[in-house]
């Protein structure tokens, strides 16, 4: 599948207003996931050219954050309505360079591009306070002022929306980004930079690089003193690295890390609805996302009806080329998450698991991983613990709520939770016993611009989207009037 004439496929940086090479001019592939067929080859950085980017950040923050609020929201809503106006490209996209369907990739294109419209908004209501003085001659009064220059490192299942919900709050708070996309899904990133140019963001204000050289631009970021604040999404892993490598400067940061989602079916639960919320939940980019369900809890009484409406739910979820009319799963990102997810599903049905659908690769494309089911699991198996990021549906079997709140909490993950239950009392103890950053009570969807998304635990902390998700991007100043 080949992309129409479009001006948004790029294969340099956007650095300081330009479209650059690495002085190098190394470049590396990016392929499709799906038949890893090249797509382009584009630009590779090292650390000298990831300088010059933090550089031109750090002239550019210091007239962008002397804008006034509406200026920057002007720019930002026009960056938004280009985004939607470019929506279908955007999208095409960023389904050939990571695989999800091309409708779930216009929908994440829509979602991103709401975080900058929000942001826009949320721009002028950066307030500080005026607090009543401890001694008669004091007078109090705080305010909000940008971090400075950030960098927002960002993971390859959300090209386009990771970043927006970074570059959507820094920008609408003053301050400069430099953006290190994953290098299996740079084009989406590049693209924005197009837009970006277009919208009248100023030069340097907005940079992307791209690199395949990890680790060393991992630490040109990371070491940089000019660098006050670092975003990063992806796994939990990378995360503390990243958490420790920011020490010695002592950057701000915020982390969006991995998860061991629950999902529990109460025995009140409506369960056409947890159903409906269980496909949701999982099968969101192949189950490539971090608030994906990953266990699946249902109390004995409702066990076989949900796990057989489940079967033929699933059974009927059509898989392929994300470009294909129909597909709602696509392939997973390389071979080695493919092996990943097999050999987790080998490792349970060694255990004692049965597998009720799929458990293997596709016969078409050894990419495509089955939707798959698993039941009579339990607790020593490795779907119990690891993040799965993959489309597996392993289901426990549970008698009582202390105990499946036990097992839902017996993880050091604590990112997303989902449940589904009608007793108003069960729900409340629920939703406040889960040690979970996010609830999700009879619904599979909580992901939207308005609410604080983020994890407790070591699935990371600061707030992503809502109102404040812009205060990780300010500093406030307390002063003291004599
Ligand atoms: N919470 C979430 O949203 C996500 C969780 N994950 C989890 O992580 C697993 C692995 O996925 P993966 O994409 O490799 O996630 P990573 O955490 O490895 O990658 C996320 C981002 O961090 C970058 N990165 C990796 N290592 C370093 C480093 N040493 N210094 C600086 N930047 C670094 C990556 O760059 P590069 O692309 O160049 O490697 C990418 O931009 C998944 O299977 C899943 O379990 C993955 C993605 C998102
Ligand atoms: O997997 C992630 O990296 C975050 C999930 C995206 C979202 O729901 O906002």
């Amino acid at each position: 599948m080949k992309l129409d004439n479009t001006t948004l496929l790029k294969n340099k940086c956007y650095v300081d207003g330009e479209w650059v090479s690495g002085h190098e001019g190394k470049t590396f592939d990016v392929t499709n996931p799906y038949d890893q067929s090249k797509i382009i080859a584009v630009a590779d950085f090292d650390a000298q050219d990831t300088d010059k980017a933090i550089l031109a950040a750090e002239k550019a923050q210091k007239e962008w954050k002397k804008t006034t609020a509406g200026e920057r929201s002007k720019i930002l809503r026009k960056w938004f309505d280009l985004m939607i106006e470019h929506k279908e490209e955007l999208g095409k996209i960023l389904t050939l360079e990571q695989g999800k369907p091309l409708p779930e990739a216009i929908g994440e294109i829509v979602y991103g591009a709401s975080f900058v419209e929000w942001f826009a908004e949320e721009a002028k209501r950066t307030y500080g306070d005026v607090i009543p003085g401890h001694q008669a001659d004091k007078r109090i009064v705080t305010i909000k002022q940008p971090v400075g220059v950030v960098v927002a490192i960002t993971p390859w299942n959300f090209p386009n929306a990771m970043i927006t919900r970074k570059v959507g709050p820094a920008l609408a708070a003053g301050c400069a980004i430099v953006v290190k996309p994953a290098k299996y899904t740079p084009l989406s990133a590049l693209a924005l930079g197009v837009l970006a140019e277009q919208a009248g963001v100023p030069k340097g204000v907005f940079n992307v690089i791209t690199s395949s050289r990890t680790s060393e631009i991992g630490k040109a970021l990371t070491e940089s003193s000019i660098v006050r604040k670092l975003s990063f999404t992806g796994s939990t892993a990378v995360g503390k690295q990243l958490i420790k490598a920011c020490a010695d400067t002592v950057k701000k940061v915020s982390m969006e890390l991995g998860g061991n989602a629950p999902f529990i079916v109460f025995e009140d639960a409506d369960v056409d609805k947890a159903v409906e919320g269980a496909i949701a939940s999982k099968y969101r980019n192949a189950g490539q996302t971090c608030v994906c369900s990953n266990r699946f809890f249902v109390h004995a009484r409702v066990y076989d009806e949900f796990t057989s409406k489940l079967k033929i739910a699933v059974s009927q979820l059509k898989v392929g080329n994300g470009m294909d009319e129909g597909v709602q799963i696509g392939p997973l990102i390389d071979q080695e998450a493919v092996n990943f997810v097999q050999n987790i599903v080998n490792d349970a049905t060694e255990k004692g698991a049965l597998i009720d659908l799929g458990g293997e690769v596709s016969k078409e494309n050894k990419q495509l991983y089955m939707p798959t089911i698993l039941s009579n699991v339990q607790k020593n198996m490795d779907v119990y613990t690891e993040e799965i990021f993959g489309p597996v549906i392993p289901i426990f079997r549970f008698e009582t709520e202390e105990e499946v709140v036990e097992m839902a909490n017996d993880t050091q993950y604590g990112l997303a939770a989902y449940f589904y239950g009608r007793d108003y009392q069960l729900v409340w103890r629920v939703a406040e016993a889960l040690e979970y950053g996010m609830v999700g009570i009879n619904t599979g969807m909580i992901s939207t611009t308005v609410a604080p998304f983020g994890g407790i635990k070591e699935s990371g902390f600061g707030k992503e989207g809502s109102k404040y998700g812009i205060d990780e991007y300010l500093e406030m100043k307390y002063m003291c009037f004599g």
